[in-house]
């Protein structure tokens, strides 16, 4: 039995737009809670996120395929990566990719040898069935996803060369790390022009391309302009508000 289809990276290649959340809470509950809500992928926020390892397995059991979660990891460590797909992720966003040889190694680490240096324990690991899934290992490489954060000024120079790298299924674009690199805030015009002018040259270079937008009228700008993978918002964010709009009225 081979590792399972990866919906949303088949999706991404036929070029559909899917909608997702930033789950950043930390919290099983509400990533089962937004999971019920309709959005095609969710990313579990290993980054800027309350999240270890058990975490992260908490909340992608919690999310079980109500949809698609992405981990994100806290950077390019290898052993990270290696240890995310072990507890059943299967796309992996990872942030501050300034390079192509920063993407060729990310790549790697998403792949078992020999295109690749993933530690082979999948027998031992959730992402298996604990050794249910037989040809695991055989398999898993064309089931896995990667997608990059280009989010600097360096790393929109090196765009190119990074949608070169052959294993890149995706490159994100995000708005506040290059809006405070370029001394704005996410939303500041300069700021939408060059992601908009980044997400048109990840689709020219044939790659899929994301970005978030926690502003109802820009995300859709992105849908409308056919990007790929686009969040519309985040757990966080969408809860305080809440919150102080209830709040208010009283
Ligand atoms: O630079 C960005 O924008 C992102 O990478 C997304 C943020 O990190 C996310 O936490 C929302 O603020």
């Amino acid at each position: 039995m081979p590792a399972p289809a990866n919906t949303f990276k088949k999706r991404l290649e036929a070029r559909e737009t899917q909608v997702g959340l930033w789950v950043s809470s930390g919290d099983a509950s509400i990533a089962e809670l937004a999971a019920g809500c309709g959005y095609d992928w969710l990313v579990i926020d290993g980054e800027h996120g309350p999240n270890g390892l058990r975490d992260i397995l908490g909340q992608l059991r919690a999310v079980g395929d109500k949809s698609h979660p992405v981990v994100r990891v806290p950077d390019d460590n290898r052993a990270t990566i290696k240890q995310m797909l072990d507890i059943g992720a299967q796309t992996i966003l990872v942030p501050m990719i300034d390079s192509a040889e920063q993407a060729r190694e990310a790549v790697r680490s998403m792949l078992y040898p020999p295109k690749g240096v993933r530690g082979v324990g999948a027998a031992v690991a959730r992402a298996s069935g604990y050794s249910a899934i037989g040809d695991y290992t055989q398999t898993a490489n064309e089931t896995v996803c990667l997608l990059v954060q280009v989010e600097s000024l360096k790393g929109l120079e090196a765009l190119d060369d990074i949608l070169a790298v052959e294993g890149v299924d995706g490159v994100f674009i995000g708005p506040s790390d290059l809006g405070t690199d370029m001394g704005y805030g996410p939303d500041a015009p300069e700021v939408r022009e060059a992601v908009t002018g980044a997400l048109k040259r990840i689709q020219e270079g044939g790659k899929a391309a994301g970005v978030l937008a926690t502003v109802p009228d820009v995300a859709k700008d992105y849908v409308d302009m056919g990007v790929e993978f686009v969040a519309v918002g985040g757990d966080v964010l969408v809860l305080r508000a809440a919150l102080c709009d209830l709040r208010a009225k009283f």
